[in-house]
């Protein structure tokens, strides 16, 4: 952990306090930060002064001016961190961050082969596109620039530095930022405190707006850490669809999972119903989490159980339920569907184990996923059938 001591040193003489936390390698995570002492709620763990972060303010201006007005801050940061030169004054962070094939290894956008792409949930391949029209907008930019440095880039290239800034910004929300920047743009990034870990409850929270600026990561109220435990903090409240794609790993267990039952609840719709469901804003988007199917697969369902769209319709403009047998004639038939979506997710685990493409860790983390959409499809069948 040399180069961890090492970064720690650079970090202090940059005003980053640490009390009691130290970084440390966590298997199956990288490297995280752990408790040294014990460690009660509400106690400063990190302090971060503005001058340590890198934010768009921190960008050289030689790469503002070669990229057009209006270019993401995210766009700029990786632009920035991709001509980084070993000797540069970031050279302790630059020594610890994930290399390039972690990240192939890791992130969905990255895989080298696209072909597992198909075998993602659903819910994981739309976040992918959305991901995918985001770097390419970026990439286009940082592409068509005339500065003879960012033009020797490869996409790849940019990619591994595109995808650092996805897995390690905090969202930096001061008047400054809320005033100029949209929401998912107000990026900075903050070696030291990059190497928090998540988990779906947050052992520790950060705040913007310390005295001083810059922020603070604190122990969590009604939390306590003993030396050796791993301090985490939320990223959000995201399934694990999310978390694969945007930061490359599932959890074991997340109270925030679930899934999306488009595919099992679509194709059994008719045109007309569909028609109906898109009038009224409830066509797709329907899923399951640990305790229930949500809202919007509720009022789907009652229009496939209803006598006419127009007694569907009417339900739904009064916002009512229809009653115990409406509700008694939707549980059996969301019991079937799941029955059935339950094997298809089956066969996409079997399809997964008999392949041999991509590296062996994609495909393992694919099956993990699938087996937690099939754990959550089980426990619903269970409900229902009870
Ligand atoms: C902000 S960094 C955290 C520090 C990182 N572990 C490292 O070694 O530099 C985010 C990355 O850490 C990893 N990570 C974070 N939380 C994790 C978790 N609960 N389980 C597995 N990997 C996690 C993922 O690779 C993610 O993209």
């Amino acid at each position: 952990m040399e180069v961890y001591d090492e970064l720690l040193r650079w970090a202090q003489d940059r005003g980053v306090e640490l009390h009691g936390v130290a970084p440390r390698t966590i298997p199956g995570r990288g490297v995280g930060l752990i408790a040294t002492k014990p460690l009660k709620a509400n106690e400063l763990v990190m302090h971060i002064p503005n001058s340590a972060l890198r934010s768009i303010a921190t960008v050289r201006p030689r790469i503002k001016k070669t990229l057009p007005e209006g270019t993401k801050v995210h766009a700029l940061l990786a632009a920035e961190l991709a001509l980084d030169k070993p000797t540069s004054k970031h050279a302790p962070w630059n020594a610890v961050i994930p290399s390039r094939s972690d990240m192939t290894s890791s992130l969905p956008l990255a895989w080298p082969d696209p072909r597992l792409h198909a075998y993602l949930p659903p819910k994981a391949r739309a976040l992918l596109k959305q991901q995918a029209a985001k770097f390419e907008r970026d990439w286009a930019v940082v592409a068509g620039s005339s500065s003879p440095a960012l033009g020797h880039l490869t996409r790849d290239e940019y990619l591994y530095f595109w995808l650092l800034v996805n897995t390690r910004t905090f969202y930096h929300e001061t008047p400054r930022t809320k005033q100029r920047l949209p929401h998912d743009d107000r990026m900075a990034l903050q070696p030291v405190a990059d190497l928090f870990n998540h988990a779906d409850e947050p052992g520790c929270d950060v705040a913007f707006g310390a005295p001083g600026g810059g922020f603070e990561v604190t122990v969590g109220e009604g939390r306590a850490f003993q030396p050796g435990d791993e301090l985490c903090i939320c990223y959000g409240r995201h399934s694990n669809d999310f978390l694969l794609v945007e930061y490359g790993f599932v959890l074991q267990k997340n109270r925030w999972d679930e899934a999306s039952l488009d595919d099992a609840l679509l194709p059994e719709l008719g045109p007309e119903q569909r028609e109906a469901l898109d009038a009224r804003g409830f066509l797709g988007g329907y899923v399951l989490d640990a305790e229930t199917a949500c809202y919007r697969t509720q009022v789907a369902l009652r229009l496939l159980c209803a006598r006419s769209v127009e007694e569907w319709g009417a339900l739904v403009d009064e916002g009512e339920d229809g009653g115990d047998e409406m509700q008694r004639k939707t549980d059996r038939l969301l019991l079937k569907i799941l029955k059935k979506h339950r094997k298809t997710v089956q066969r996409t685990i079997e399809e997964l184990g008999a392949l041999d493409m991509g590296e062996q860790c994609q495909r393992d983390v694919l099956v993990t996923r699938w087996k937690q959409i099939q754990v959550l499809i089980d426990r619903a069948i269970q409900r229902l059938g009870s």
